[in-house]
């Protein structure tokens, strides 16, 4: 039976279905029916007699892939099944086990993950004798894997004056040999990590012009979802598969890009007409998955935009309604407002929590939302992410707290007790569970006297680990869980391990334990609180970490929360974008040029656009950073939403009951509290404030900026070129802040 696409598809998305011919180029604005038409394009060619094994189409993630096929599967049976449908990772990994011999790789190659290849960097490193705290394995396994999906092989990296410039500015002149060794090594291993599956691939068509042609022949329609996040290695794939029949269907949306940090360059959109001068584009304009007010309140944003493609996305679906703003006295009390309105709207919509989904920039955003939650028994899903307490930092340094309160707690012990590392081996460790098993001692007494049966090169690095907890133990005595939390977290190594690590995972990890720390210090402050020791503490988030979590855990309708990175392609009834704050969003550590701030604004872009019927969007105005209170600016992005799609909705004062107020009272314990005093800054930069030349500035200067007043530098430190200033200011405490834009007066 044929399908009637006229009546499932607007007549743009029909006549993208079924021209089936040439290259196309779907560039359409979100939720504009671009996956859909994907579909209804494949189902349309396999109804033509077209043989599903010659069709190939890339997807961004396995999640997208699966929907995909079953959506096919749905209109056009079983045959679904034989498509060359997936990620690219994942198709062609899949074409080299039958191809990799001719590359001189066996067929039964092993695939690396991220941690077997920062294991065997940091191999390698040592071997090398180089400093690990420079070449961390994560640092090194970035810059590989970004010339990887330029495809720059190790000869090129090698030989290049400006990468090595590069590397010998960030002080670290050796990666090109890493890289070497690296290749060399898993080469040896007859093992290709994530980024080898496509560099091997396009080695492949490139050395072998005859498999290249067999691949030619086999898919005759290519077709990619989300091409605006492609690479230069992936671009170069599509392009060489597609150079005989010229049968290949892109869609994407500019305004959506939000993987440059990973490599995905824009630029592949906007040369697609130059590669395939015949090529037929198709715009669809309409967006049919929100309101009016959602799609105007996008459109305001992204024209803010320089770098994108013209396009007006239109919505004839209801106005809906406006956009609300929520205003918050701190990010504990905007996770309250949050699951308060949420709760609020499923009794008064009768919706089910899945129709709910918060979405936040950073992983570390989840702790405040999370605690929230629970308190109204709502429950959640984390999607792509952890839940906060069972990160690995998190559950490092949990360790050593619970270490300091109670020695016996032997998994906390065998946790921590070579992290960071201290030079204590897994045979040393055996060593002391099975004498602590036969003399009967707990495994704390038999470290803390190590010296008594090791020999002193052994047990030194040893008892210096139980003389760091004895000490841990008397500041926990006399101070209170935060003292003795942030001096455990810099004393341990463990601040200064992850600080080092600066990619976005490392950046990220730092981050949790930043937020722990907010955490731990939020609950000292409050008046009501009697018990303010660490034993108290850890007893309140045993409470979270174990019980909570399995019924969080369970299947059923729940919230979902996730980064807007992981909400690509997804659509949700009533979204949440959380933390609009200067800083937080756009994120202060990816913002040093326009380009950056454009990708953010993309993504900002991304995480309105994922919403149905409704829109809120929130921000607080204080928010603990290293213990401080700090006093936040709600985001710019928020001023850049037109203001007639806004409803600004403000914190409840304790007059205004809402109706549900008996309800929260009586779960929760809610009581509305008035917003937090921030103490106000008494800087006022003068009119005149010209900032001073940085580029010799010292540790030791005073110096001044437009908003934070006087300070003192304390420390400076560069990375890649990029310098940040350590600076304790007289009025708002210690602060690290870019020193390209922190446009200081130096006195
Ligand atoms: N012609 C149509 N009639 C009815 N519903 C449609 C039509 N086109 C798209 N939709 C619906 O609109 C929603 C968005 O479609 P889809 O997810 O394909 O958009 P998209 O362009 O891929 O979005 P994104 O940019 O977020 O990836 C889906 O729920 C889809 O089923
Ligand atoms: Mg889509």
């Amino acid at each position: 039976m044929a399908l009637d696409y006229l009546s499932l598809l607007n007549p743009s998305q029909a006549a993208a279905v079924l021209q089936i011919e040439g290259p196309c180029m779907i560039i359409a604005g979100a939720g504009s029916g671009k996956t859909r038409v994907l579909t209804y394009r494949i189902a349309n060619l396999l109804e033509k007699g077209v043989d599903p094994f010659n069709i190939l189409a890339l997807t961004f993630t396995n999640k997208a892939a699966k929907e995909m096929r079953a959506r096919v599967e749905k209109v056009v049976g079983p045959a679904a099944r034989n498509l060359w449908m997936g990620t690219f990772h994942s198709v062609f990994a899949k074409i080299l086990r039958s191809e990799a011999d001719k590359i001189g790789y066996p067929r039964s190659f092993t695939i690396y993950d991220t941690q077997d290849s920062k294991t065997l960097i940091g191999q390698i490193v040592k071997e090398l004798e180089l400093d690990d705290k420079l070449y961390k394995p994560s640092l090194v396994l970035g810059r590989i894997s970004a010339a990887k999906n330029k495809l720059i092989s190790v000869n090129q990296y090698l030989h290049d004056p400006a990468i090595k410039a590069d590397d010998e500015a960030a002080l670290r002149p050796k990666i090109g040999v890493l890289y070497q060794q690296y290749q060399q090594r898993c080469f040896k291993a007859g093992a290709m990590d994530f980024d080898d599956l496509l560099f091997n691939t396009n080695v492949l068509f490139k050395e072998h012009t005859d498999i290249l042609n067999k691949y030619q022949n086999m898919f005759r329609f290519v077709m990619v979802d989300e091409y605006q996040d492609t690479n230069y290695s992936q671009y170069l794939i599509t392009r060489k598969l597609a150079a005989k029949e010229r049968n290949i269907c892109v869609v994407g949306d500019d305004a959506q890009s939000i993987y440059a940090f990973r490599g995905a360059d824009i630029t592949n959109i906007l040369n697609f007409e130059k590669d395939y001068p015949e090529l037929q584009v198709f715009k669809l304009e309409q967006n049919y998955r929100s309101t009016k007010n959602i799609v105007w309140a996008a459109n305001s944003v992204i024209k803010n935009n320089q770098a994108q493609l013209r396009k007006d996305v239109y919505s004839e679906n209801e106005d809906g309604t406006l956009i609300e703003v929520i205003k918050a006295a701190s990010d504990n009390e905007e996770g309250k407002l949050v699951a308060n309105s949420i709760f609020e709207d499923k009794m008064n919509g009768h919706l089910s929590y899945d129709n709910f989904a918060i979405l936040y920039r950073t992983n570390a955003q989840s702790r405040a939302m999370e605690e929230a939650l629970r308190k109204l028994n709502i429950k959640y899903k984390i999607v792509g992410g952890l839940s906060f307490y069972q990160r690995k930092e998190i559950k490092d340094l949990v360790a050593y707290l619970r270490l300091t309160v109670n020695q016996n707690d032997e998994q906390a012990l065998r946790r921590v007790i070579n992290y960071p590392k201290r030079g204590i081996g897994d045979t040393t460790i055996s060593k002391l569970i099975t004498t602590a098993d036969e003399a009967n001692h707990t495994l704390w007494e038999v470290v803390a006297h190590a010296d008594q049966f090791m020999p002193a090169r052994v047990s030194n690095p040893v008892v210096g680990f139980a003389e760091k907890i004895k000490s841990y133990m008397v500041v926990a005595g006399k101070e209170d869980a935060f003292e003795a939390a942030k001096f455990i977290a810099k004393n341990s190594g463990m601040l200064e391990e992850l600080y080092a690590d600066k990619s976005i995972e490392g950046l990220s990890r730092y981050e949790n334990i930043q937020e722990l720390l907010n955490g731990i210090k939020e609950y000292v402050d409050d008046p009501e609180r009697e018990d303010k020791s660490l034993a108290a503490f850890l007893q309140d988030i045993a409470l979270v970490t174990d019980s909570d979590l399995k019924d969080a855990a369970q299947e059923g309708e729940a919230v979902t929360l996730m980064t807007i990175h992981s909400a690509k392609g997804l659509e949700f009834r009533n979204v949440y974008i959380v933390g609009m704050e200067e800083n937080l969003f756009p994120s202060q550590m990816m913002i040093t040029s326009r380009a950056d701030l454009e990708e953010e604004r993309r993504l900002f872009y991304v995480a309105i656009t994922r919403a149905e019927k409704k829109l809120t969007l929130s921000y607080a105005t204080s928010r603990y950073q290293w213990g401080n209170l700090r006093s936040c600016e709600k985001s710019r992005f928020l001023d850049e939403i037109d203001p007639q799609y806004v409803n600004f909705k403000f914190a409840a004062g304790p007059g205004e009951a809402s109706p549900f107020q008996h309800v929260f009272e009586r779960r929760s314990n809610l009581i509305p509290t008035a917003p937090r005093k921030v103490q106000a800054t008494k800087y006022v930069a003068p009119a005149d404030f010209t900032p001073s030349d940085t580029s010799k500035l010292q540790a030791g200067q005073r110096v001044e900026h437009a908003k934070f007043g006087f300070g003192v530098v304390s420390a400076l430190e560069t990375q890649q070129g990029t310098t940040k200033a350590t600076i304790l200011f007289e009025e708002v405490g210690e602060k690290v802040l870019l020193l390209s834009f922190a446009k200081l007066r130096v006195h």
